[in-house]
């Protein structure tokens, strides 16, 4: 009997290896194009089946450090180079004219796996989509957002912008605050808003948890997304994140489903255009109701919501960004209150938009503020079809890398990368660059669609508040810890002392 046992225990063994060779053989064999392009490619050392992740072991912070230190090692080289994320082979592109080719290629529009996470947020959301259904539907949203639509939601972006300098004014000569949730708070009213047609009401509870509940949305999509080992659904649905997250977004869905069932009464009632603004939600539902083979109810939605997250915390971390910055470099902050003071002559005034079309040195720090702290810090496509870039074959099944925080901080072309040095951005400057040396908002195919809209939200903002406040901020941009996550955000948050400014 033992010894049948021990015959059958044999047997099984010797099966399983055989199966997993004969699963590794077969395993690689599918692969053999992926390795052998890859050789074109130089990188570091990978392990099999961790690849490089051995690099990035650590503190969630580190990881940019980390990411800096590999980037590093290959100053200076001019060709693409390869980082295996486990076994997924990613091609990194740093040259901007192949970054632009790749941009504008159809081929490589696709986005990555990574932001299948949103998904479960946003759904079949213009960010995370691709495909025909996505070019249909970009094209019925782009013409919305068009300028228009921007100037009708000038009295929307200075109301806001006031009541945010109104609430931060008992802040001054107080010391030290945090003031990205005062500037997160102006635009997360404004969006609501110009997208919703809701006017936040601080008494409301529905609108005090929804607020809430955004904040958490981004903490948790960032929690996955730096952990590896929670990507696969069917780990992560038996965490207790995802049931947190199932919370979350059965609260945020019914926020905005209200939305959008509110917007299709308006329409339904011919009451739309009473309000004082025609919210984007208003603009969507017209189109869909004259033409309802357009999208259903759930792309509807996730259209919406995908417009709304992308907006304000994008918008939240430039501004709090720039706060600090200009805090960090009084001698720009001088510069450009001094533009302010030329312009707005005797006494502070309300910025109209003829006045924000007119303030260079403000688009210039802007511009420095999305160069250091890029939104979209590193791009990410999948390589559906095998393709080339300049001579470079690129395998089916690999992933494209563009890290935009890098390349914005490329010797080559920038005269002060480490440094808040708004300069870079003066005309003959700009004229010695490649153009794709900066893509703050990305480009070509994929490029954001929210650009105008939030160049001129951003500066009605920063008008009104570099009119009344001077800032002060510690240290320098090289003393800033910053964290990747779906964005770059520095990790000890948005330090600024205020004062009243002196205007004469
Ligand atoms: C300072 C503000 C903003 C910055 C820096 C920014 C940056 C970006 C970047 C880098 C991307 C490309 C992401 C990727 O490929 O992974 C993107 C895409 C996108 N952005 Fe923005 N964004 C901003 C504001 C906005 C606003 C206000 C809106 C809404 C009106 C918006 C809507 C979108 C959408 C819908 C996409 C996806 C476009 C597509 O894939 O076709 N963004 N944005």
């Amino acid at each position: 009997m033992i010894n049948y046992l021990y015959n059958l225990m044999y047997r099984i063994t010797g099966f399983l290896i055989f199966s997993t060779l004969v699963y590794i053989m077969y395993y690689i064999f599918t692969r053999r194009k992926l390795y052998a392009y890859s050789k074109q490619f130089l990188g570091e050392f990978a392990f099999p089946l961790i690849g490089n992740c051995y690099m990035l072991i650590g503190k969630n912070e580190d990881v940019l450090i980390k990411l800096a230190k590999f980037f590093k090692k290959f100053d200076g080289v001019n060709q693409p180079l390869k980082f295996w994320l486990g076994s997924k082979l990613c091609i990194i592109f740093t040259n901007p004219h192949q970054v632009e080719k790749i941009l504008f290629s159809q081929k490589l529009s696709h986005k990555m796996e990574i932001y299948d996470i949103l998904k479960r947020f946003v759904g079949e959301g213009l960010i995370t989509a691709s495909g025909a259904e996505y070019r249909r539907h970009k094209k019925i949203i782009v013409p919305i957002l068009d300028l228009n639509f921007i100037n009708s939601l000038y009295d929307v972006f200075l109301k806001y912008s006031q009541k945010c300098t109104e609430d931060l004014m008992f802040y001054c000569n107080k010391g030290t605050l945090d003031i990205e949730p005062f500037i997160h708070d102006c635009f997360l009213r404004t969006v609501s808003h110009a997208f919703l047609g809701k006017e936040y009401d601080e008494e409301s509870k529905d609108d005090h948890q929804f607020k809430l509940d955004v904040i958490e949305i981004y903490d948790k999509i960032l929690t996955r997304l730096i952990r590896p080992w929670l990507h696969p659904d069917f780990i992560y649905q038996m965490t207790s994140l995802a049931k947190r997250e199932d919370e979350l977004m059965q609260r945020c869905h019914a926020y905005i489903g209200k939305a959008v069932i509110e917007s299709w009464r308006r329409f339904q009632s011919g009451t739309a255009s009473n309000k004082d603004i025609i919210p984007l939600i208003d603009f969507l539902t017209e189109r869909v109701a004259e033409h309802p083979d357009l999208m259903n109810e759930k792309f509807f939605f996730d259209h919406i919501f995908t417009l709304f997250l992308a907006s304000e915390d994008t918008l939240t971390i430039i501004a709090s960004f720039l706060c600090v910055c200009l805090g960090m470099y009084p001698e720009y902050q001088e510069k450009l209150a001094e533009e302010l003071r030329r312009h707005f002559g005797e006494t502070p005034r309300a910025a109209s938009m003829e006045d924000i079309s007119r303030l260079p040195y403000l688009e210039m720090c802007i511009k420095e503020t999305l160069r250091v702290v890029p939104i979209g810090p590193i791009l990410l496509r999948k390589i559906t079809e095998e393709c080339e870039i300049d001579g470079w074959k690129l395998p089916e099944g690999a992933s494209l890398l563009m890290p935009v925080y890098f390349i914005h901080r490329d010797r080559r072309y920038w005269q002060n990368p480490d440094h808040f040095y708004p300069d870079h951005f003066l005309p003959e400057a700009v004229k010695g660059r490649p153009t794709y040396a900066y893509m703050p908002f990305s480009g070509g195919i994929r490029g954001c669609i929210g650009k105008v809209f939030s160049n001129v939200n951003l500066k009605i903002f920063m008008a009104t508040f570099l009119q009344r406040f001077e800032v002060e901020a510690d240290g320098k941009l090289p003393d800033i810890k910053f964290k990747i996550d779906i964005s770059v955000r520095p990790i000890n948050g948005y330090k600024v002392r205020i004062k009243k400014r002196q205007w004469k």
